[in-house]
């Protein structure tokens, strides 16, 4: 499937450019090997594997496959990108088929969904449930059944019966008989298994005996066992629902929400008036009964089976089951019969409210009363610190929060003194400069992975630490930025943390590698994830304009680029080249003019310092300390001389800059779509989102005819799936004329690219950084430098860095002469401001005498 995918993003692209009134150029269509860029990098492993999979089940039940070969034997080269051979229509269309918004591919589980459709919003939410979202454009969207998201609908709740009947109801052919057969081949095995940590063992549970019988013949799993008997325990399943998340108006169940959701809406049975044999008002009555018949199962209290198996082997287990057995264990938390572990008083602030996907995310994983196991995706910006909070305040037991950096730590431990009503002593962080330990039996602690993952020899009050997280119980762990985080790390974080529930949270489940199937087996399944466009549309994250700016290469510039021999040589010529430096002046000087407040990525440190240099603006990369670092980011959020700023890959993630309303990329990770993706949600927070008329900016600058172009359009893959359209912009107007436009004259173009091809191949190189503004590595060594100066660090968020919060970053300096030479600004540009302030300084002075 993923060669497919690509061509379905290449299409998206094509149209997006057309739309813009530009063609695409024939260099886009080039070979992937021309660039020595295999399309296999671009593609997850697990992609791979549902692919094959999917394949294997799909054939059994197919008479003919369609191939791409068969579609080239045609004679045709672009057809087979557009799938020519298959029609949607080969099954009879249902009599009121204009109501029902799906097509379903019956060769590879593709679904396309019709947004125009009157029963839209009530097949979306269907289709989130049991389907993988592939792009989510204006007019269409298209969804991918597979086993991972046929797993992640059972482990919510949902059964074959279901996913079928839904599927019939919203399709506007019959179903496909081998599209049937396969949500039953692949159903019969998932959510047949649990893993249940009750009283603090663990147990697997089943409703069904005989496969615990099963699983107890299995090597593996015998030895894991803690009793040798063939007895399972039996007892009466527990009672579920009901449950009440905090911050919405009642219970979120899943089958409620998913009831209100597909509750037919009135303009939905105005339209349609037929009651056919699929559907109409039979069907809606059909489905509407059968969610009242499933809630009154829920009534029943059926048996429940269950073994226990030792608590140090769950990986082995989980593994086992996962991936050599085809058995997933959905793990679910039983938190309200949890009587061993002390319960934390914590609960969301009477005045806050959790906004609907929010909510949505959250009823996936309390729905059937438990806490199950997951992923939440949702956009940057768009609140997952509230659902981790309001996940934490409904299970009300011990949390641990993991995030990427020591920032990140304190920001997540100000949010939750913000939304809940948690004793700021129940809270501790776990970082390498502030090391606290819970007081109460209960409590958050909030830490970094490196800190709980670190092998090295750990100082004496870090070990003390470390063993207390080790030694207890957790309720929840909560695992910020799962996408960026190694799956070797993930697994250190599981086997040295005991916790009954795992969520984790991010805005891209992508990875360039093959690691995001790991978090399938390490964390759980995807349980939701939103819609970027729908949220923008509503305002809960800003609207975001996307261009990529295509600038020619100067002749002298291009000749060298022709003539490069390596790689690196080739990307710093066409980082600098002129025009691309003349259209970032140009465009920087537009928006500062507008009032925005501009971020410019380099993530190359040579280009990063030519250009802040010579446009004479800040900037900041790995080396910056991080007291330099701080004062850069609080003169742009609160000085008004300061708009514009320019960051290398370190400012990609953790940023929390609302100040910023534009971005422009100058040079990049290659083919990284997850990159891309960050750097957009640095202005999905834009704090004017909602004023009215309001657009934030994203410009990626491309050399072109280079590298660059086959790259960016990469880049772009996952956004462009997500509905947004990058228009492409040959020409800035007035560019020309601008006045001190840099690299006019051939002279300076000349120097410029004498300096490039002066400098070593290294400089070709993308920043090599393990960190961002924020990591631990430079906080702790900022607070070292502290605190031999006698500088004390209180660090709060970004915004609190602005005076806008009751934590405030606070220096007691002592005055001595060190300080004062530390305090004196670093960066090219503020010892520049700082020379003209003393000079004015001075000039008043003399007048005054
Ligand atoms: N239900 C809500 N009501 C009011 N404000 C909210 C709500 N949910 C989130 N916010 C606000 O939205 C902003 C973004 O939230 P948050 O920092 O949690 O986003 P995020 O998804 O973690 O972003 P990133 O991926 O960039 O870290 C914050 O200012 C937060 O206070």
């Amino acid at each position: 499937m993923a060669p497919k995918r690509k061509a379905t993003a290449a299409n998206g692209r094509a149209s997006k450019r057309q739309a813009s009134g530009v063609s695409t150029p024939a260099s886009r269509t080039t070979d992937d090997d021309e660039y020595g860029y295999s399309e296999s990098e671009d593609f997850d492993e697990s992609e791979r594997e549902t692919s094959q999979k999917y394949d294997q089940v799909v054939k059994k039940f197919q008479p003919s496959t369609y191939t791409k070969q068969v579609a080239r034997a045609s004679g045709d080269p672009a057809s087979h990108l557009f799938k020519a051979k298959k029609d949607f229509s080969r099954e009879p269309l249902k009599p009121d088929h204009r109501l029902r918004p799906l097509w379903i591919d019956q060769e590879n589980g593709r679904v396309v969904l019709e947004t125009f459709a009157p029963s839209f919003k009530q097949a979306q939410t269907f289709l989130i449930n049991i389907a993988e979202p592939v792009s989510r454009t204006t007019n269409m969207h298209e969804y991918t059944i597979n086993p991972h998201s046929l797993f992640a609908a059972v482990s919510v709740g949902l059964t074959k019966e279901d996913i079928i009947k839904d599927l019939e109801l919203f399709s506007k052919t019959k179903v496909p008989e081998n599209i049937k057969r396969f949500v039953d081949e692949v159903t019969s095995s998932f959510g047949k298994v649990r893993l249940v940590l009750k009283h603090n063992r663990y147990f697997i549970e089943s409703g069904d005996a005989k496969v615990l019988q099963n699983l107890l013949r299995d090597e593996v799993i015998s030895k894991c066992r803690v009793e040798d008997t063939e007895d399972l325990l039996t007892e009466k399943a527990a009672k579920q629902g009901g449950l009440i998340i905090p911050g919405t108006k009642e219970a979120a169940g899943l089958k409620e929400a998913a009831a209100q959701a597909q509750r037919p809406t009135r303009r939905d049975q105005d339209e349609d008036d037929s009651d056919d044999e699929y559907g109409g008002r039979e069907a809606e009555k059909d489905m509407a009964d059968f969610l009242r018949e499933e809630e009154d199962d829920d009534e029943e209290a059926d048996q429940v089976h269950s073994f226990e198996i030792d608590g140090e082997k769950i990986q082995a287990v989980q593994e086992r089951c996962n991936v050599h057995l085809n058995l997933p264990l959905t793990e679910e938390y039983d938190f309200r019969a949890d009587d061993v572990n002390a319960n934390l008083d914590i609960d969301l602030r009477p005045n806050v409210q959790i906004r609907y996907y929010q909510e949505h995310a959250l009823s996936k994983m309390f729905g059937n009363g438990r806490a199950r196991s997951g992923i939440i995706v949702l956009p940057c910006g768009a609140g997952k610190t509230l659902v981790g909070i309001t996940a934490a305040c409904t299970v009300k037991k011990s949390a641990i929060i993991l995030c990427t950096s020591a920032m990140s730590v304190m920001q997540w431990k100000e949010e939750f003194k913000k939304w809940s009503n948690i004793n700021p002593e129940d809270v501790a962080v776990f970082t390498s400069g502030e090391k606290q330990k819970l007081n109460h039996r209960a409590g958050v602690t909030i830490c970094t992975y490196s800190m709980v993952t670190q092998n090295t020899r750990r100082a004496y009050d870090s070990q003390q630490v470390m063993d207390f997280i080790m030694s207890r119980e957790w309720g929840l762990m909560v695992l910020d930025e799962v996408h960026v985080v190694p799956a070797e790390m993930f697994r250190r974080v599981t086997e040295r943390i005991k916790t009954h529930s795992k969520l984790g949270l991010t805005a891209t489940l992508l990875r360039e590698d093959d690691k995001i199937k790991d978090l399938n087996f390490l964390i759980g399944p995807k349980l939701y994830e939103a819609n970027w466009l729908q949220l923008s549309e509503e305002g809960h994250i800003a609207r975001v304009q996307c261009a990529e700016v295509w600038c020619p290469m100067t002749t002298e510039f291009y000749s060298e680029y022709l003539q490069a021999r390596t790689t690196n040589k080739r990307s710093l010529l066409s980082t600098m080249n002129p025009r691309k430096f003349q259209a970032c002046q140009y465009l920087i000087d537009f928006h500062e003019r507008r009032g925005d407040k501009i971020i410019v990525f380099s993530d190359n440190v040579y280009a990063l310092e030519k250009y802040a240099k010579g446009l004479r603006k800040p900037y900041i990369y790995g080396e910056t300390g991080q007291r330099e670092r701080e004062t850069v980011l609080q003169n742009f959020q609160q000085n008004d001389a300061v708009s514009t700023i320019f960051l290398s890959k370190i400012g990609d993630t953790s940023l929390d800059l609302p100040e910023a309303t534009c971005l422009i990329q100058i040079s990049s990770h290659y083919g990284s779509r997850r990159q891309e993706a960050q750097r957009l949600g640095r202005i999905l927070r834009a704090k004017r989102r909602n004023d009215e008329g309001f657009n934030a900016f994203f410009y990626s600058l491309v050399s072109k005819d280079t590298n660059e172009m086959y790259y960016s359009s990469k880049r772009q893959a996952f956004l462009v799936d997500q509905g947004y359209a990058f228009k492409v912009i040959t020409q800035l107007n007035g560019m020309e004329r601008m006045p001190d436009l840099a690299f006019t004259t051939h002279q300076e173009r000349m120097n410029l690219l004498t300096d490039v091809l002066l400098q070593s191949e290294t400089a070709g190189d993308v920043e090599d950084i393990k960190d961002d503004l924020f990591s631990d590595r430079n906080v702790a060594r900022s607070q070292q430098r502290r605190k031999g100066n006698g500088v004390k660090r209180q660090a709060g968020t970004l915004s609190s860095l602005a005076g806008g919060e009751n934590m405030a970053y606070m220096e007691y300096s002592k005055g001595n002469s060190r300080n004062k030479e530390l305090a004196k600004p670093r960066n090219a540009f503020f010892r520049k401001e700082e020379r003209n302030k003393e000079r004015r300084q001075k000039a008043a002075r003399e007048m005054l005498e």
